[in-house]
C-alpha cells in the first residue's frame, strides 16, 4: 500500500498540511513538504497530536453541525462565537461584529487548508476572505472574523516522544521513534557510518546512504532522493556518503545516487554537491557482487537490530528475551545483564521521558517500558524468590531441607491458631478467655506477659495437648500482618458476634483463611447477650462455604461467651479436632531453628525484643539468628509466663533478646552457622529491602510533570514519617496509608518509619522534608514537642489506625486541586429588545428559572443552539440597577458588546462550582 502523504493525512485529521508539518517538526519528525510521504508510526503520531480533530476537514459548503449555531440556517448577521463553552468563555465576544457578514461570498475558502487554523492569521487579517457562506463562516470564525473553535484551537497536547505517557504503552500508542523521520537526529556514537570522505568505498554498493539513525523506513524509502550533501543543516558531513547504489538501504538524505526504482533523478548539479559519487560516475550503479565484506554486512545487520535512541545503540532483544531483575534494580543492573554502558540506558530512558541516574532504583513499570523498547521481557524476581536466592548464596536451601526430612525426623507439634473476625466481635476478649482457660497457668498464676503469642494446654482425650495462639487479633488495617499470619497458622478461629452477624471483616477474614487453605473453626460469640442468634450466624456462613457440622457440613461451630468464659474448653477441643482431622502437625526438632517473628518492639531496658514462633528445629540460647533484616545472638528467651527458657521446640513462641534491631512482624527467622553469616544475610536483605522500597517510594514523575511542577513552583507531595509502638502497627499503617487512592495529582511518600517515641531526629527530618509525623500509640520524647512547635512540624498522634487514615485522606484531599463543574443558576427569556446608543441592545426579559445575577457568565441560546457567551453586564428592574432578579420577574439585561440578540432567545446564567472530591 502506498504510504500516505502529508496533505492526505492533514486532510484526514482535519488540519492544514502546514499545521501538520509544524506539529510534526515539534515532535521531532522532519517532513519536507505537503507531498512528502509519512511512515505509519509518524502517521499515528500525527493523529495522536490532534486528538480532537477527527474526521476530514470540512468542505466549505458543509455546515459544521457541532459548532454552527443553526445548522443549515442562513444567518446573515455577524457570525457568532461558537462552540465549546470553555473555548468561548474567555473570548472577547463580538468585538468586531461588522466583520465578514455576508459580504465574503465571493471569496470562498475552498480548501480544507483555507478553513483550517493554519489560515487563522490570514483570516483574521483579511476577514472578507474567510467565510464563504454564513454556514461556513459560523463554523470557522467568530464574530471578529477569526476562526473560532477549530481543531487546533482545542488544547494541544504538548509534544512528547511516545505519546502522553511513555511508561504505559497503551494499545495502539506509538512508541517513540527517535530518528524516524528526523534526519537531524544526533549521530549514534560508534554506529557504523557510511564511508568517510575519500574512502575508496564511497559510492560503492556497500556505502550506506542513510543518515545516522535513519531506518530503512525513513521518508527516503519512498525513493525520493534528497539533494545529498547539498541539504542544508543537519547531518554530520558525510561527503562521501552519497553513493546510493540500489543495494544500499535508502535512508533519508540518501545521496544523489540513492535512486530506488521510481524515484526522481536528482538534479545533477545538486548531486555533485553530494560528494564523490557523482564525481566518480558511479551514480546508481549496480552493486558489484562480493563488494560488501561479511563484516560490513554483519555490522549493517546489527545496526538494523540495534535501536538507536537518543543517539545510543543498545543490543536489542528479540522482544521476548527474558531478563531477570531483582526488585529495586538499577539501570546499572540492567546494563550489566545486557552488557552495555549504564549511561546508554540513562539516555534511552531519558528519551522515553523519564529521568533516572544509573544507580537509582527503578520500579517495575519503568523497567517494563524500557524492556519493551529494547526488546526484553523483564521479570522482576519476587521477594520470596529473591530471598531464596540470597539464602542459597549462603548455602541455605530451606525448601530442600524440608523435602529431605523423613518420617523418622518428624515429631508431633502443637497447632498454631489465629483468631480473626470483625471489629468488636470479641477477638481480644476471646483470646483473654482462652488464656485463662490454660490448665497449667491456672496453677502457675496465669499468663503474665503479652508477647504476641502464647501456648495453652488442654486435656484432650486423655492427654495434655498444647495449642499455640497468635495473640494479635485482626483488624482491617492489619490485613497485611494477617495475611502473613495465615502462613504460620494451622487453624483459624473465626469470631462472629451472635448479636451482630456476618460483617465485612468477617468475610475478609474467612477469605484470607480459605485462600491460605487454613481450616476454620467458628466461634459464635456473645451468646450471653440478648438478641443473640447463633442459628442465624450458621445460616449466614453457609453462603461462604462454611457449613456447620449439624447441617451436614464440615465446619465446627461453637457457641461461646468470651466475657462469661462459656464453652471455651469446647472451642479448644474443636480446634484440636479440626487440626487432627486434616493436618499433618509434625516438624523436625533436631536441626537449626526456622520460624517467623510474630511481634517485635524496642524495649527501653532490653533493646530490641522479638517474639518468634519456631516452626521447625529447636532454638537455643546462644544461637546466631537472623530475622528479616535484624540479626544477633540469642542472649535470653522468655515464655509467656515471663520465665527464662533455654530452648524452644516447634510451635513454641518465645520472646528473644539479643537482636541488634527490631524485625518486622511476619519476618522469617533462621539460625545461621555463625554470627558473621547471620550479619551478612541481614545486611544483604537490608540492601535488597532498601532498594525495593526506594523503587516503591520513588516519585514517578515524567519530564513534563516535573517541568510543570517546577514552573508552578510546587510539587504536590505529602511526606510522612510514621512512628508506632510495634513494628506490625507501623507497617500496617504504612501499607494502609499508601493504599489510599488519591489519584495522580498528589503523591504520598513515607520517608521514614520506625518503632518507638517520636524523637528529635524525626522532627529534624520532618523539617527538612516538610513532612507530617504520624505517631501510633506513641508520644513524643522529651522536649520533642517543643522542637516541633518551634519548627512548625505537624505531629499527630493516634491510637486508632482508622483515624489516622481518615485524617491523612482529608489532608490529601485538601491538597488536591479543586474540580469545578458548571452549574446553571438562572434562565431568562428575551421578550423585547430595546436599542440604546449608550448601552447597545438591551434585552427585556422575563426570568424563567432561578436567579439572574449581575456579572454572571451567561450563554445565549436560540432554538436550543448556543449562539454566544457573554457577561451579564447590566441588570435592571425598571429604571433601577439590580444585583439579582428572581424567577417570575421582568428585567432588562445588557450583555456588553454582545448585541446579537433576538426576541425569543434564552439567556442562561451559570457559575463554576467547586465540587468536593469524594
Ligand atoms: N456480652 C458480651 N460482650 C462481649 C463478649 N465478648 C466481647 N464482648 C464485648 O465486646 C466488645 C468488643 O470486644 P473486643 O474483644 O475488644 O473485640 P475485638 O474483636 O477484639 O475488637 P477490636 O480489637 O476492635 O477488633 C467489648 O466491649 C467486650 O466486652 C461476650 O461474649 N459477651
Amino acid at each position: 500500500m502506498a504510504k500516505p502523504r502529508v496533505h492526505e493525512i492533514a486532510k484526514e485529521i482535519g488540519v492544514s498540511s502546514k499545521d501538520l508539518m509544524a506539529k510534526l517538526s515539534e515532535l521531532g519528525e522532519y517532513v519536507k513538504g505537503p507531498s512528502s510521504t509519512l511512515e505509519a508510526p509518524v502517521v499515528r503520531k500525527a493523529k495522536e497530536a490532534f486528538p480532537n480533530a477527527t474526521g476530514p476537514a470540512p468542505e466549505p459548503s458543509t455546515p459544521k453541525v457541532a459548532s454552527a449555531p443553526k445548522p443549515g440556517a442562513p444567518r446573515p448577521p455577524a457570525p457568532k462565537p461558537a462552540v465549546a463553552p470553555e473555548e468561548a468563555a474567555p473570548a472577547p465576544a463580538a468585538s468586531a461584529p461588522a466583520a465578514p457578514a455576508g459580504s465574503s461570498a465571493g471569496a470562498p475558502a475552498t480548501t480544507a487548508d483555507a478553513a483550517s487554523p493554519s489560515n487563522k492569521s490570514a483570516a483574521a487579517s483579511a476577514p472578507q476572505a474567510a467565510p464563504a457562506s454564513a454556514d461556513a463562516a459560523t463554523a470557522s470564525t467568530d464574530a471578529s472574523g477569526t476562526p473560532a473553535a477549530t481543531p487546533s484551537d482545542m488544547p494541544r497536547p504538548r509534544p512528547r516522544p511516545g505519546g502522553n505517557n511513555p511508561f504505559q504503552p497503551r494499545e495502539g500508542a506509538p512508541r517513540p521513534r527517535p530518528g524516524g523521520n528526523n534526519p537531524f537526529q544526533a549521530p549514534r556514537p560508534g554506529a557504523p557510518r557510511g564511508p568517510r570522505p575519500g574512502a575508496p568505498a564511497a559510492g560503492s554498493p556497500g556505502a550506506r546512504p542513510g543518515a545516522p539513525g535513519a531506518r530503512p523506513s525513513g521518508p527516503g524509502g519512498a525513493g525520493r532522493p534528497a539533494p545529498g550533501g547539498a541539504r542544508p543543516g543537519g547531518f554530520v558531513p558525510r561527503t562521501g556518503a552519497a553513493g546510493g547504489a540500489p543495494g544500499s538501504r535508502p535512508g533519508f538524505g540518501g545521496g544523489p545516487g540513492a535512486a530506488a526504482p521510481g524515484s526522481r533523478p536528482a538534479a545533477g548539479s545538486r548531486g555533485r554537491g553530494g560528494g564523490t559519487a557523482g564525481a566518480f560516475g558511479r551514480q546508481g550503479g549496480r552493486p558489484t557482487r562480493g563488494r560488501k565484506s561479511k563484516r560490513a554486512k554483519r555490522a549493517e545487520y546489527e545496526q538494523q537490530q540495534a535501536p538507536s535512541i537518543g543517539g545510543v545503540q543498545i543490543p536489542r532483544g528479540d522482544g521476548n528475551t527474558p531478563l531477570r531483575l531483582r526488585r529495586g534494580a538499577t539501570l546499572s543492573d540492567f546494563a550489566d545483564k545486557i552488557d552495555v554502558n549504564p549511561a546508554s540506558l540513562v539516555t534511552v530512558l531519558f528519551h522515553l521521558g523519564e529521568m533516572a541516574t544509573a544507580t537509582q532504583s527503578l520500579d517495575e513499570d519503568t523497567f517494563a517500558a524500557l524492556g519493551a523498547e529494547l526488546g526484553y521481557r523483564i521479570e522482576i524476581v519476587s521477594p520470596e524468590d529473591e530471598d531464596k536466592e540470597l539464602l542459597e548464596d549462603f548455602g541455605l536451601d530451606l525448601e530442600a531441607e524440608l523435602a529431605a526430612e523423613t518420617d523418622d525426623d518428624l515429631e508431633a507439634r502443637p497447632p498454631v491458631v489465629t483468631v480473626m473476625g470483625h471489629v468488636d466481635h470479641g477477638k481480644t476478649r476471646l483470646l483473654d478467655a482462652i488464656r485463662k482457660a490454660d490448665v497449667v497457668s491456672g496453677e502457675a498464676g496465669g499468663i503474665t506477659q503479652h508477647i504476641g503469642a502464647y501456648q495453652v494446654r488442654r486435656e484432650h482425650e486423655g492427654t495434655t495437648r498444647a495449642i499455640t495462639f497468635i495473640d494479635t487479633p485482626g483488624h482491617e488495617a492489619f490485613t497485611a500482618m494477617r495475611a502473613r499470619g495465615a502462613r504460620v497458622t494451622d487453624v483459624a478461629i473465626l469470631v462472629v458476634a451472635a448479636d451482630d452477624g456476618v460483617m465485612p471483616q468477617t468475610i475478609e477474614a474467612l477469605n484470607h483463611a480459605q485462600a491460605a487453605n487454613v481450616p476454620i473453626v467458628v466461634a459464635v460469640n456473645k451468646i450471653d447477650k440478648e438478641g443473640a442468634n447463633p442459628g442465624k450466624i450458621r445460616q449466614q456462613l453457609t453462603e461462604y462455604n462454611l457449613v456447620a457440622e449439624e447441617y451436614g457440613g464440615e465446619t465446627i461451630f461453637v457457641d461461646v461467651s468470651a466475657t462469661k468464659g462459656l464453652n471455651i474448653q469446647e472451642l479448644l477441643d474443636a480446634v484440636l479436632l479440626t487440626a487432627d482431622a486434616g493436618l499433618d502437625l509434625r516438624a523436625n526438632p533436631n536441626k537449626d531453628a526456622r520460624g517467623v517473628a510474630v511481634e517485635a518492639h524496642l524495649d527501653r531496658g532490653r533493646g530490641p525484643v522479638a517474639t518468634v514462633l519456631v516452626q521447625s528445629g529447636t532454638l537455643r540460647v546462644g544461637d546466631a539468628i537472623v530475622a528479616g533484616t535484624a540479626y544477633g545472638r540469642v542472649r535470653a528467651m522468655f515464655n509467656e509466663y515471663d520465665e527464662l527458657v533455654e530452648e524452644a521446640l516447634p510451635a513454641r513462641p518465645v520472646m528473644v533478646i539479643g537482636l541488634t534491631s527490631v524485625p518486622r512482624a511476619g519476618d522469617s527467622f533462621l539460625v545461621a552457622d555463625d554470627d558473621r553469616t547471620a550479619r551478612q544475610i541481614a545486611e544483604k536483605r537490608e540492601a535488597a529491602d532498601r532498594a525495593a522500597s526506594l523503587a516503591k517510594r520513588r516519585k514517578r514523575i515524567s519530564l513534563e510533570d516535573l517541568t510543570k511542577a517546577i514552573e508552578e513552583g510546587k510539587v504536590d507531595t505529602l511526606n510522612l514519617i510514621i512512628k508506632g509502638d510495634v513494628s506490625g502497627a507501623v507497617e500496617a499503617l504504612e501499607d494502609a496509608l499508601l493504599a489510599i487512592d488519591v489519584g495522580d495529582s498528589v503523591d504520598l511518600r513515607v520517608i521514614h518509619r520506625g518503632v518507638g517515641a517520636v524523637t528529635q531526629n524525626d522532627v529534624n527530618l520532618a523539617t527538612v522534608d516538610n513532612a507530617i509525623i504520624i505517631g501510633f500509640n506513641v508520644r513524643p520524647a522529651e522536649r520533642v514537642q517543643e522542637l516541633a512547635d518551634r519548627e512548625g512540624v505537624d505531629m499527630r498522634f493516634y491510637s486508632v489506625i482508622y483515624r489516622a487514615l481518615e485524617d491523612v485522606e482529608a489532608a490529601l484531599k485538601g491538597m488536591l486541586k479543586p474540580e469545578y463543574e458548571e452549574r446553571q443558576t438562572g434562565a431568562a427569556e428575551i421578550m423585547e429588545i430595546f436599542r440604546s446608543s449608550k448601552f447597545g441592545n438591551i434585552a427585556g426579559c422575563l426570568v424563567r428559572e432561578g436567579t439572574m445575577k449581575r456579572n454572571a457568565r451567561v450563554r445565549i441560546t436560540r432554538g436550543g443552539n448556543v449562539i454566544g457567551e457573554a457577561s451579564l453586564d447590566t441588570l435592571r428592574r425598571f429604571k433601577d440597577d439590580a444585583t439579582e432578579v428572581r424567577e417570575g420577574f421582568e428585567c432588562g439585561i445588557g450583555l456588553g458588546k454582545f448585541n446579537d440578540i433576538q426576541v425569543g432567545d434564552r439567556i442562561e446564567s451559570f457559575e463554576m462550582v467547586e465540587i468536593p472530591r469524594s
